[in-house]
Protein backbone atom coordinates (compact mmCIF):
# COMPACT_ATOMS: atom_id res chain seq x y z
CA UNK A 1 0.00 0.00 0.00
CA UNK A 2 1.44 3.33 -1.05
CA UNK A 3 2.50 5.67 1.84
CA UNK A 4 0.96 8.74 0.80
CA UNK A 5 1.69 12.31 2.29
CA UNK A 6 -1.92 12.65 2.47
CA UNK A 7 -2.16 16.27 4.08
CA UNK A 8 -3.69 16.92 0.69
CA UNK A 9 -7.45 17.21 -0.61
CA UNK A 10 -8.33 15.62 -3.76
CA UNK A 11 -10.92 17.78 -5.12
CA UNK A 12 -11.97 16.05 -8.22
CA UNK A 13 -14.83 17.50 -11.34
CA UNK A 14 -16.63 14.88 -13.22
CA UNK A 15 -15.29 14.66 -16.61
CA UNK A 16 -17.68 12.08 -18.10
CA UNK A 17 -16.29 9.18 -16.81
CA UNK A 18 -13.34 10.14 -15.61
CA UNK A 19 -12.45 12.82 -13.12
CA UNK A 20 -9.93 15.63 -13.37
CA UNK A 21 -8.37 14.56 -9.99
CA UNK A 22 -6.11 17.57 -8.59
CA UNK A 23 -3.66 18.36 -5.66
CA UNK A 24 -0.60 20.02 -5.14
CA UNK A 25 2.20 18.82 -7.61
CA UNK A 26 3.86 17.81 -4.99
CA UNK A 27 1.66 15.33 -3.95
CA UNK A 28 1.72 13.92 -7.63
CA UNK A 29 5.25 13.61 -7.59
CA UNK A 30 4.80 10.92 -4.33
CA UNK A 31 3.26 8.72 -7.13
CA UNK A 32 5.74 6.93 -8.69
CA UNK A 33 4.70 3.46 -9.77
CA UNK A 34 1.04 3.76 -10.71
CA UNK A 35 0.59 0.86 -13.82
CA UNK A 36 -1.97 1.26 -15.50
CA UNK A 37 -3.12 -1.73 -18.37
CA UNK A 38 -6.02 -0.36 -19.82
CA UNK A 39 -5.85 3.03 -22.14
CA UNK A 40 -7.04 6.24 -20.45
CA UNK A 41 -6.84 10.10 -19.87
CA UNK A 42 -6.83 12.23 -17.08
CA UNK A 43 -6.98 15.76 -18.33
CA UNK A 44 -4.87 18.33 -15.86
CA UNK A 45 -7.39 20.32 -13.57
CA UNK A 46 -7.91 24.01 -14.43
CA UNK A 47 -7.21 24.92 -10.81
CA UNK A 48 -3.81 26.69 -11.51
CA UNK A 49 -2.98 26.68 -7.91
CA UNK A 50 -2.56 22.49 -8.07
CA UNK A 51 -0.44 20.39 -9.97
CA UNK A 52 -2.50 18.02 -11.80
CA UNK A 53 -1.81 14.21 -12.65
CA UNK A 54 -1.77 14.36 -16.67
CA UNK A 55 -1.41 10.87 -17.75
CA UNK A 56 -2.11 8.94 -20.87
CA UNK A 57 -1.87 5.82 -22.06
CA UNK A 58 -3.20 5.63 -25.15
CA UNK A 59 -1.70 3.17 -27.33
CA UNK A 60 1.77 2.95 -26.10
CA UNK A 61 3.23 1.27 -23.73
CA UNK A 62 2.47 0.89 -20.32
CA UNK A 63 3.23 3.73 -18.17
CA UNK A 64 4.18 3.81 -14.81
CA UNK A 65 2.12 6.91 -13.00
CA UNK A 66 2.09 6.26 -9.62
CA UNK A 67 1.91 3.87 -6.85
CA UNK A 68 -1.84 1.86 -7.02
CA UNK A 69 -1.19 -1.08 -9.08
CA UNK A 70 -4.51 -1.86 -10.64
CA UNK A 71 -5.54 -3.35 -13.42
CA UNK A 72 -7.68 -0.29 -14.64
CA UNK A 73 -9.07 2.88 -13.10
CA UNK A 74 -12.62 4.18 -12.67
CA UNK A 75 -13.23 7.31 -10.37
CA UNK A 76 -15.71 8.22 -8.92
CA UNK A 77 -16.55 12.30 -8.30
CA UNK A 78 -18.22 14.08 -5.58
CA UNK A 79 -18.60 17.03 -7.60
CA UNK A 80 -18.13 18.51 -4.10
CA UNK A 81 -14.77 19.68 -3.34
CA UNK A 82 -15.64 19.68 0.30
CA UNK A 83 -14.83 15.53 -0.05
CA UNK A 84 -13.17 14.66 -2.70
CA UNK A 85 -12.17 11.21 -2.73
CA UNK A 86 -10.17 8.91 -5.11
CA UNK A 87 -12.36 5.54 -5.55
CA UNK A 88 -11.05 3.09 -7.63
CA UNK A 89 -12.26 -0.38 -8.69
CA UNK A 90 -10.46 -3.31 -10.10
CA UNK A 91 -12.32 -3.68 -13.49
CA UNK A 92 -12.06 -7.48 -13.45
CA UNK A 93 -12.39 -7.98 -9.64
CA UNK A 94 -15.79 -6.62 -7.61
CA UNK A 95 -15.82 -2.77 -7.29
CA UNK A 96 -15.41 -1.79 -4.17
CA UNK A 97 -14.25 1.16 -2.40
CA UNK A 98 -10.48 0.99 -1.76
CA UNK A 99 -9.55 4.15 -0.10
CA UNK A 100 -9.70 7.33 -0.21
CA UNK A 101 -7.09 10.35 -0.60
CA UNK A 102 -8.32 12.95 1.97
CA UNK A 103 -6.70 15.61 3.81
CA UNK A 104 -6.18 15.02 7.44
CA UNK A 105 -6.00 18.54 8.07
CA UNK A 106 -7.87 19.49 11.78
CA UNK A 107 -8.73 15.81 12.57
CA UNK A 108 -8.05 15.46 15.67
CA UNK A 109 -7.41 12.09 17.12
CA UNK A 110 -7.17 10.14 21.09
CA UNK A 111 -4.86 7.04 21.68
CA UNK A 112 -6.58 5.10 24.65
CA UNK A 113 -3.20 2.73 25.55
CA UNK A 114 -2.84 -0.01 28.13
CA UNK A 115 0.08 -0.25 30.23
CA UNK A 116 -0.02 -3.72 31.12
CA UNK A 117 2.38 -5.45 28.55
CA UNK A 118 3.76 -2.65 27.68
CA UNK A 119 6.49 -4.07 26.31
CA UNK A 120 3.80 -5.08 23.89
CA UNK A 121 1.55 -1.96 23.68
CA UNK A 122 4.24 0.83 23.72
CA UNK A 123 4.92 -1.03 20.14
CA UNK A 124 1.80 -1.16 19.00
CA UNK A 125 1.13 2.61 20.68
CA UNK A 126 4.40 3.76 18.39
CA UNK A 127 3.29 1.72 15.26
CA UNK A 128 -0.27 4.42 15.19
CA UNK A 129 2.06 7.25 16.23
CA UNK A 130 3.96 6.56 12.91
CA UNK A 131 1.26 6.08 10.80
CA UNK A 132 -0.17 9.40 11.88
CA UNK A 133 2.64 11.19 10.95
CA UNK A 134 2.68 9.30 7.45
CA UNK A 135 -0.79 10.91 7.46
CA UNK A 136 0.80 14.24 7.80
CA UNK A 137 -1.82 13.88 11.37
CA UNK A 138 -0.16 16.98 13.13
CA UNK A 139 1.16 15.72 16.90
CA UNK A 140 -0.58 18.71 18.37
CA UNK A 141 -4.11 17.03 17.14
CA UNK A 142 -3.34 13.59 18.85
CA UNK A 143 -3.98 12.80 22.91
CA UNK A 144 -2.27 9.74 24.13
CA UNK A 145 -4.37 8.68 27.00
CA UNK A 146 -2.44 5.51 28.91
CA UNK A 147 -4.45 3.23 31.40
CA UNK A 148 -3.55 0.68 33.66
CA UNK A 149 -4.71 -2.47 31.57
CA UNK A 150 -7.41 -3.24 29.08
CA UNK A 151 -10.14 -3.64 31.38
CA UNK A 152 -10.23 0.32 31.67
CA UNK A 153 -10.17 1.38 28.62
CA UNK A 154 -13.48 1.42 27.57
CA UNK A 155 -14.21 4.10 30.62
CA UNK A 156 -11.99 6.38 29.11
CA UNK A 157 -12.29 5.91 26.04
CA UNK A 158 -16.65 7.10 26.22
CA UNK A 159 -15.18 9.61 28.35
CA UNK A 160 -13.20 11.32 25.80
CA UNK A 161 -15.36 10.36 23.19
CA UNK A 162 -18.06 12.45 25.02
CA UNK A 163 -15.74 15.90 24.60
CA UNK A 164 -16.48 15.96 21.11
CA UNK A 165 -12.95 16.83 20.64
CA UNK A 166 -12.15 13.85 18.82
CA UNK A 167 -12.85 12.44 15.31
CA UNK A 168 -11.98 9.01 16.52
CA UNK A 169 -10.09 7.64 19.27
CA UNK A 170 -8.03 4.54 19.26
CA UNK A 171 -8.02 1.80 22.00
CA UNK A 172 -4.78 -0.01 22.24
CA UNK A 173 -3.98 -3.08 24.40
CA UNK A 174 -2.47 -6.58 24.86
CA UNK A 175 -4.72 -8.98 26.48
CA UNK A 176 -2.71 -12.86 26.45
CA UNK A 177 -3.84 -15.55 28.24
CA UNK A 178 -2.51 -16.85 31.20
CA UNK A 179 -3.86 -19.81 33.35
CA UNK A 180 -6.88 -18.95 34.23
CA UNK A 181 -10.05 -17.75 32.95
CA UNK A 182 -9.07 -13.94 33.69
CA UNK A 183 -8.16 -13.97 30.00
CA UNK A 184 -12.34 -14.22 28.77
CA UNK A 185 -12.91 -11.44 31.23
CA UNK A 186 -10.98 -9.04 30.93
CA UNK A 187 -10.39 -9.67 26.55
CA UNK A 188 -14.14 -9.58 26.49
CA UNK A 189 -14.90 -6.66 28.22
CA UNK A 190 -12.58 -4.59 26.62
CA UNK A 191 -14.62 -5.61 23.31
CA UNK A 192 -17.50 -4.95 24.71
CA UNK A 193 -16.75 -1.56 26.46
CA UNK A 194 -14.45 -0.17 23.37
CA UNK A 195 -17.97 -1.04 21.24
CA UNK A 196 -20.22 0.27 23.86
CA UNK A 197 -17.96 3.69 24.08
CA UNK A 198 -18.25 4.13 20.69
CA UNK A 199 -22.13 3.63 20.28
CA UNK A 200 -22.59 6.01 23.46
CA UNK A 201 -20.34 9.01 22.13
CA UNK A 202 -21.13 8.45 18.39
CA UNK A 203 -17.19 8.90 18.02
CA UNK A 204 -15.32 6.16 16.20
CA UNK A 205 -13.87 3.78 18.88
CA UNK A 206 -11.28 1.83 16.79
CA UNK A 207 -10.55 -1.46 18.16
CA UNK A 208 -6.08 -1.69 19.35
CA UNK A 209 -6.56 -4.53 21.56
CA UNK A 210 -4.69 -7.81 21.34
CA UNK A 211 -6.04 -11.07 22.57
CA UNK A 212 -3.79 -13.16 22.16
CA UNK A 213 -2.62 -16.87 23.53
CA UNK A 214 1.25 -16.14 24.20
CA UNK A 215 3.41 -13.13 24.03
CA UNK A 216 4.94 -14.35 20.74
CA UNK A 217 1.17 -14.28 18.92
CA UNK A 218 0.92 -10.25 20.38
CA UNK A 219 4.75 -9.28 19.27
CA UNK A 220 4.11 -10.69 16.29
CA UNK A 221 1.18 -8.38 15.92
CA UNK A 222 3.33 -5.49 17.31
CA UNK A 223 5.59 -4.92 14.31
CA UNK A 224 6.23 -8.49 13.59
CA UNK A 225 5.81 -10.54 10.64
CA UNK A 226 1.86 -10.15 11.69
CA UNK A 227 2.29 -6.32 10.92
CA UNK A 228 1.39 -3.93 13.57
CA UNK A 229 -2.60 -3.49 15.14
CA UNK A 230 -1.59 0.09 16.08
CA UNK A 231 -0.59 1.10 12.73
CA UNK A 232 -4.16 -0.64 11.27
CA UNK A 233 -5.83 1.25 13.34
CA UNK A 234 -4.62 4.60 12.73
CA UNK A 235 -5.30 3.75 9.23
CA UNK A 236 -8.82 2.91 10.01
CA UNK A 237 -9.13 5.74 12.04
CA UNK A 238 -8.00 7.97 9.40
CA UNK A 239 -10.09 6.59 6.83
CA UNK A 240 -12.92 6.11 8.17
CA UNK A 241 -13.14 10.32 7.90
CA UNK A 242 -14.13 9.43 4.64
CA UNK A 243 -17.67 8.13 5.32
CA UNK A 244 -18.14 11.31 7.63
CA UNK A 245 -19.41 13.44 5.32
CA UNK A 246 -22.24 11.31 4.81
CA UNK A 247 -22.57 11.04 8.12
CA UNK A 248 -22.97 14.67 9.39
CA UNK A 249 -25.46 16.63 9.39
CA UNK A 250 -23.83 19.28 7.87
CA UNK A 251 -22.96 20.21 4.67
CA UNK A 252 -22.74 16.59 2.71
CA UNK A 253 -21.52 15.24 -0.31
CA UNK A 254 -24.93 14.40 -1.43
CA UNK A 255 -23.70 14.60 -5.24
CA UNK A 256 -21.16 11.99 -4.75
CA UNK A 257 -21.60 10.21 -8.28
CA UNK A 258 -19.87 6.97 -7.77
CA UNK A 259 -19.21 5.11 -10.84
CA UNK A 260 -18.88 2.11 -9.38
CA UNK A 261 -22.13 -0.44 -8.58
N1 LIG B 1 -4.08 -9.77 32.20
C1 LIG B 1 -4.18 -8.61 31.47
C2 LIG B 1 -4.75 -7.47 31.98
N2 LIG B 1 -5.26 -7.48 33.27
C3 LIG B 1 -5.55 -6.27 33.99
C4 LIG B 1 -6.91 -5.70 33.63
O1 LIG B 1 -6.90 -5.09 32.36
C5 LIG B 1 -7.30 -4.63 34.65
O2 LIG B 1 -6.35 -3.61 34.64
C6 LIG B 1 -7.38 -5.20 36.04
O3 LIG B 1 -8.28 -6.31 36.02
C7 LIG B 1 -7.88 -4.15 37.05
O4 LIG B 1 -9.13 -3.66 36.66
N3 LIG B 1 -4.85 -6.35 31.24
C8 LIG B 1 -4.36 -6.32 29.96
O5 LIG B 1 -4.45 -5.30 29.27
N4 LIG B 1 -3.79 -7.42 29.44
C9 LIG B 1 -3.67 -8.58 30.14
O6 LIG B 1 -3.15 -9.59 29.63
C1 LIG C 1 -5.42 -11.79 30.63
C2 LIG C 1 -5.13 -12.04 32.05
O1 LIG C 1 -5.75 -11.52 32.92
C3 LIG C 1 -4.08 -13.04 32.35
O2 LIG C 1 -2.87 -12.58 31.80
C4 LIG C 1 -3.92 -13.26 33.83
O3 LIG C 1 -3.09 -14.39 33.95
P1 LIG C 1 -3.60 -15.62 34.83
O4 LIG C 1 -4.83 -16.17 34.14
O5 LIG C 1 -2.45 -16.63 34.78
O6 LIG C 1 -3.89 -15.13 36.21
Amino acid sequence: MASFTAGYKLSCMPVSRLLVASAPLAFFEQIHSLHLSHPFFLASTRNPRCGSLIASAAAGPKRLLGSLTISSISLASTGNPQCGSLIVSAAAGPKRLLGSLTSTQGLKFAVVVARFNEIVTSLLLEGALETFRRYSVKEEDITVVSVPGSFEIPVVAQKLGKTGAYDAIICIGAVIRGDTTHYDAVANSAASGVLSAGLSSGVPCIFGVLTCDDMDQALNRAGGKSGNKGAEAAITAVHFQDNQPALHSGPVCNNMVPLIA
